[in-house]
């Protein structure tokens, strides 16, 4: 450290834009849209602070316009993996040694980067190729990116301010040193905030990375890697690989140096890298940190005394926007038959309100679902729905991918609480309500909780203190985001720290102090300062 014990800038969130129309940043973001759905843009890998293109690439896709093609990214082979590696390993010697302010910098001009210069292009790649709305786009890829990086700066000082007490004649101290290794970042494609933060927060403690983003979010990545760039961030601290994911996991596992994982995605994903470091335990210098946020099928539960329109709008946005492709989304409602009547017209009032298509268009509300393999799963799910006896769909149920992977936004009501839409996690535009009898209420609480494997966020309504209460403690094991009369989405970084426990995931709450903690090995340092010349105790004479 240099000279000082330096404050950081109080971090505090950063604003949304209401991209209302007519204003200057609506126009800006479309332009810069517009713009970049004429390019070819070629996207290179990152190793070392060098570009690589092998020349085998893939085609990029908007998910709403799925034969035009936006631009291409290139596939790593097995010997840049290794090299990233190598070269991440050489970046540690300086960056791990770097003064913690002056890391800090760099992730503070990062983030007031993509305040101002940066902003438009990166939601621009957002809509484009993850297809997210201009509102969806602005509150991850801008905001909650930007607030990642300002909030963990200020919980790594807390961090390293936290110090242990010393004694007369001692010193102690605790050193907060950056894992010793690398360590892999592997990221989902619905969330550019999610994408940047995983190899953000480990690289701010003075770790170097192998980062790995979903094939289906290398546009913003990209973008993601130019900011970093742009804000100096040292060759090879963050090294970006693309390519076949299931090559570049078994390189990265089977290494000795490998430090720890820093992974968003499927349950099943990680629960295949917590096998495969098991398995390989012995060969690595340390134990790894495995830190993983993984899948949810989250839940809304309203009482009788709650209010049905506040409801209907949890659902409404709750499960369908961003296309339901959020971990935390509703996909599974309990609803007391006395409200069912309100509840339902105010949902199919609003569902029928929906724009569907291009975000282009900022007044579409809906945009398409990320790809062939989802739009597939879940068209499958919606014609299954229309066999089953036990589930009726009150409205969507159609799809179409002549232009885009759309899917209808689909409201399913079950007469089986277990029916398999209540339990699987689907990632898209569907939601399955179960109609209970309004005496079962607190018998429904144990089926919300007793449901699913996941435990990622779920949403309560009443307007009684006394449910509110039971309801609290009943789940308490059912999500680790607990909403009280409120949607189950938009945790917002320093206010909501976000992370589920259960099939959920580690729950070490990304953007928080006890997410930064497991990027750092603690050394405790002990300082005698008249170091005693007699092995006697006193009484010893
Ligand atoms: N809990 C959270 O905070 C959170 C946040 C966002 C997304 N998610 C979850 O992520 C999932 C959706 O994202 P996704 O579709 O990108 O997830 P995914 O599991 O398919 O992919 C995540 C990452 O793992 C890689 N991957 C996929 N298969 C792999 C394999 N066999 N070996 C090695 N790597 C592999 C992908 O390329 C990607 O980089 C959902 O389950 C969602 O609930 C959770
Ligand atoms: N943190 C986000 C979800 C991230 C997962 O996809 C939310 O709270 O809605």
């Amino acid at each position: 450290m240099g000279n000082g014990f330096f404050n950081v800038p109080v971090a505090i969130n950063e604003p949304v834009k209401g991209y209302a129309p007519g204003s200057p940043e609506r126009e800006a973001v479309l332009t810069t849209y517009k713009k970049m759905y004429k390019e070819q843009v070629d996207i290179p890998f990152y190793i070392g602070g060098k570009e690589y293109r092998t020349g085998n690439t893939v085609d990029i896709h908007p998910p709403h316009d799925n034969k035009h093609c936006v631009g291409k990214y290139h596939i790593a082979e097995k010997e840049h993996i290794e090299l990233a590696i190598e070269k991440a390993a050489e970046a540690r010697i300086k960056w791990a040694s770097t003064s913690w302010e002056h890391r800090a910098a760099i992730f503070l001009k990062a983030a007031d980067l993509l305040a101002g210069p940066f902003r438009y292009r990166m939601n621009a790649a957002t809509m484009m190729a993850q297809s997210k709305n201009v509102f969806q786009a602005e509150i991850d890829s801008a905001c909650e990116l930007i607030d990642f990086l300002r909030f963990n700066v200020q919980f790594m000082t807390e961090i390293y301010s936290n110090q242990p007490i010393s004694s007369p004649g001692f010193w102690n101290r605790m050193e907060y040193r950056p894992l010793e290794g690398f360590v892999y970042a592997i990221t989902p494609f619905n969330f550019t905030a999610i994408a940047g933060n995983l190899p953000a927060a480990p690289a701010m403690m003075g770790n170097v990375v192998v980062w790995k983003p979903a094939a289906t979010q290398v546009y913003s990545a990209y973008v993601i890697m130019e900011l970093f760039k742009a804000a100096g961030l040292p060759d090879g601290v963050i090294n970006l690989v693309t390519g076949n994911s299931g090559m570049i996991t078994d390189t990265i596992l089977a290494n000795k140096d490998f430090a720890g994982v820093h992974f968003t995605g499927s349950t099943a994903v990680f629960n295949s890298f917590w096998e495969t470091i098991g398995k390989n335990i012995n060969h690595y210098k340390s134990y790894p940190r495995i830190v993983g946020e993984t899948g949810g099928k989250d839940f809304i539960w309203a009482h009788p005394s709650s209010n049905a329109q506040e409801v209907a709008t949890a659902i409404s946005r709750g499960a369908f926007e961003y296309q339901g492709q959020k971990c935390s989304a509703a996909s599974r409602a309990y609803i007391p038959k006395s409200l069912w009547g309100d509840i339902k017209k105010a949902i199919l009032n609003d569902i029928n309100s929906f724009k569907m298509g291009s975000p282009e268009d900022p007044s579409n509300f809906i945009n398409a679902v990320i790809d062939k393999k989802a739009f597939t799963k879940l068209s499958g799910y919606l014609d299954q729905a229309k066999k089953d006896a036990d589930a009726d769909i009150i409205i969507g149920g159609g799809y179409d991918d002549s232009k885009g992977y759309f899917i209808e936004p689909t409201v399913i009501v079950t007469t089986n609480p277990k029916y398999t839409t209540m339990c699987t996690e689907l990632f898209g535009p569907i939601i399955t309500l179960y109609i209970y009898e309004d005496k079962d209420w607190e018998a429904v609480l144990e089926l919300v909780d007793s449901t699913s494997e996941y435990a990622l966020t779920g949403a309560i309504f009443s307007g009684d203190r006394y449910v509110i209460e039971l309801a609290t403690k009943k789940l308490e094991n059912a999500a680790g985001n607990f909403y009280i009369n409120d949607k189950p989405t938009g945790a917002v970084v320093g206010q909501q720290p976000f992370g589920g426990a259960r099939a959920s995931g580690t729950n070490d709450k990304a953007g928080s102090v006890w997410n930064l903690l497991r990027w750092v090995n603690n050394r405790t340092i002990k300082e005698t300062f008249v170091p005693p010349t007699d092995y006697r105790y006193p009484f010893l004479g």
